[in-house]
């Protein structure tokens, strides 16, 4: 008997633990499939580390909007073009906000603030999405165009002395991190890294800044979902190293333009606007949170979209895409000043529907940022809860074939047919109230890099079958549980088209930008 009893109790015990163990943060939705899980860890066994591509099966299954559960947390994922346009678009003021998440938010974030990419939405990150988004609208991108000019010219520049002509292979992964980055940096704080693509600060950025957006990755972080992980200090001592890191420069670049300020001897930019503008409403915490955000959001961003591009013009089936741009360029500038005038006019749609072909191929956030819900809101008639996380499947809504056709396949020509082009062209930028603020920027540095690269060389494979890229967008990735796609590393053959024009044209460049 007494073993009996004890026996209930212990059942009983391990009942109530599971059940407190097993609550999530939201019940579950009436009218929403919900995808069967286990107890504690919901479904996160079953996303095990693709979740795009797991949810996208789920999708054909289920339907385009279902829920799973994440450890306590219950998330609506939403998978197709139509059905993030009605959530993100249609509906946008209620999905305004951002979940908070306990490594990112608690632990890399507790000196340097948080992103504007990761605040939940209040007065303050209102205001700081509002001073980035003034700086980063049209007309003030048209004003960084010198920069960009400067940027570009440097990482072909010392493309074209590295590949020897096409001799040697290259990796074209670092010129690239520079571009974006030093694009940022010079916005930013006016200040830019002179060494060349070894430099040692430009990787001590790069690498801390992908160690830490993969803390912000919705699939990285188990203990993010499951409280009971959080006593094991491993992750957080990680996550701690890295902040450290960061907040190492961090601060030389805010001291370092605070230093020129009080000088005079700074150069216009973002951050010394705002601290030299008396009526800016920004305190030290909202300056902070406007560099962390533009040093971190175009660093894995750009890059990977300019390399997966790169890679794809190389392959043998982008040697006709390749040949079908350059003949485009030519035919708008006969003359040969593609070069200078992509600076100032965006006027040849062959290639501003590769990069959006290149944007949507990539989707570099596979799982966009995600969203909370300030509201309840509808989907087919079943109400969801204010206060519900949201995750956009980019990746499977811009392979959705109801809205793409041939939708695995790399097609530039689809955004010059006016059916699929028409409205959101794809969610690589994410969609609605909270999308991407720095669009326009990120458009005209693949815009002015892939007319210059294209103009520069012919691209080609690499000699060796090992240094080859890998072209799926999923398997390409790195680290798949990054927030971020991190391609892996490959090379390519670049040959000057004529290097004697692009001895010109570089030179050119250098003369315009001497002074910047
Ligand atoms: C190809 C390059 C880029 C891609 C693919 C990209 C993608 C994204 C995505 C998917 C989001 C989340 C949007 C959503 O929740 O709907 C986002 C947010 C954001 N991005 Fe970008 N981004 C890029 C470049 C940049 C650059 C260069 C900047 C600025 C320097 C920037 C600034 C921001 C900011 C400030 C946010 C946060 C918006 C908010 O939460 O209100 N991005 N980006």
């Amino acid at each position: 008997m007494a073993i009996q009893t004890l026996a209930v109790a212990v059942i009983t015990v391990i009942y109530f633990i599971i059940r407190y163990f097993n609550r999530t943060d939201i019940p579950k939705i009436k009218g929403i499939p919900e995808i069967p899980g286990v107890p504690i860890f919901g479904n996160l066994l079953q996303l095990g580390d693709q979740h795009a591509t797991v949810t996208g099966k789920w999708a054909k299954k289920f339907g385009p909007v279902f829920q799973v559960r994440m450890g306590n947390k219950r998330i609506v994922f939403a998978n197709s073009f139509d059905s993030v346009r009605q959530l993100w678009i249609k509906d946008s003021s209620a999905l305004i906000s951002r979940p908070t998440f306990h490594t990112f938010h608690s632990v890399v974030s507790s000196s340097q603030g948080f992103t504007i990419g990761t605040s939940p939405w209040d007065d303050s990150c209102k205001k700081r999405r509002k001073a980035a988004a003034t700086a980063l609208n049209r007309p003030a991108v048209q004003s960084y165009m010198p920069i960009i000019d400067l940027e570009s010219n440097s990482s072909i520049k010392e493309l074209y002395r590295d590949s020897q002509n096409g001799k040697r292979d290259v990796n074209p992964t670092a010129y690239f991190q520079r571009y974006a980055l030093n694009t940022s940096l010079t916005l930013n704080y006016g200040f830019r890294i002179e060494g060349n693509v070894d430099d040692t600060l430009l990787h001590e950025i790069v690498d801390v800044e992908r160690g830490v957006s993969n803390f912000r990755s919705t699939s990285n972080n188990w203990q993010d979902y499951i409280p009971l992980l959080r006593i094991f200090p491993k992750m957080n001592n990680e996550a701690a190293d890295f902040r450290g890191r960061r907040d190492k420069y961090l601060t030389y670049l805010l001291d370092m333009l605070k230093d020129r300020i009080a000088k005079g001897t700074d150069k216009p930019c973002i951050t010394g606007n705002i601290l030299k503008d008396p009526e800016a409403k920004l305190n030290d915490a909202e300056v902070k949170s406007i560099c962390l955000t533009m040093v971190s959001a175009g660093l894995d961003t750009v890059p990977g979209n300019l390399i997966m591009g790169i890679a794809y013009l190389a392959s043998e089936d982008g040697q006709r895409i390749q040949k079908k741009a350059y003949d485009a360029i030519m035919e708008v500038y006969p003359d040969g000043d593609a070069w200078e005038k992509c600076l100032v006019e965006e006027k040849v749609p062959y290639v501003t529907a590769l990069v959006k072909e290149v944007l949507r191929f990539w989707t570099v956030i596979p799982i966009c940022l995600p969203r909370e819900s300030t509201k309840d809101t509808q989907w087919n008639g079943a109400t969801i809860p204010a206060g519900t996380t949201f995750f956009m499947n980019a990746w499977a809504a811009d392979y959705d074939e109801d809205h793409f056709k041939d939708a695995d396949k790399f097609i530039p020509e689809r955004y010059l047919e006016t059916s699929e082009g028409a409205g959101t062209p794809h969610y690589a930028y994410g969609a609605g109230s909270r999308m991407c603020a720095g669009s326009h920027l990120a458009n005209r540095e693949l815009f002015t890099a892939f007319i210059r690269l294209i103009t520069a060389f012919n691209m080609h494979t690499a000699k060796e079958t090992a240094d080859r890229p890998i072209l799926n967008a999923i398997e390409c990735n790195l680290i798949p549980t990054a927030l971020t796609t991190e391609p892996k590393p490959f090379k390519v053959g670049f040959s000057a088209r004529d290097p004697k024009k692009l001895e010109q044209w570089i030179a050119e460049s250098d003369e315009r930008t001497k002074d910047l």
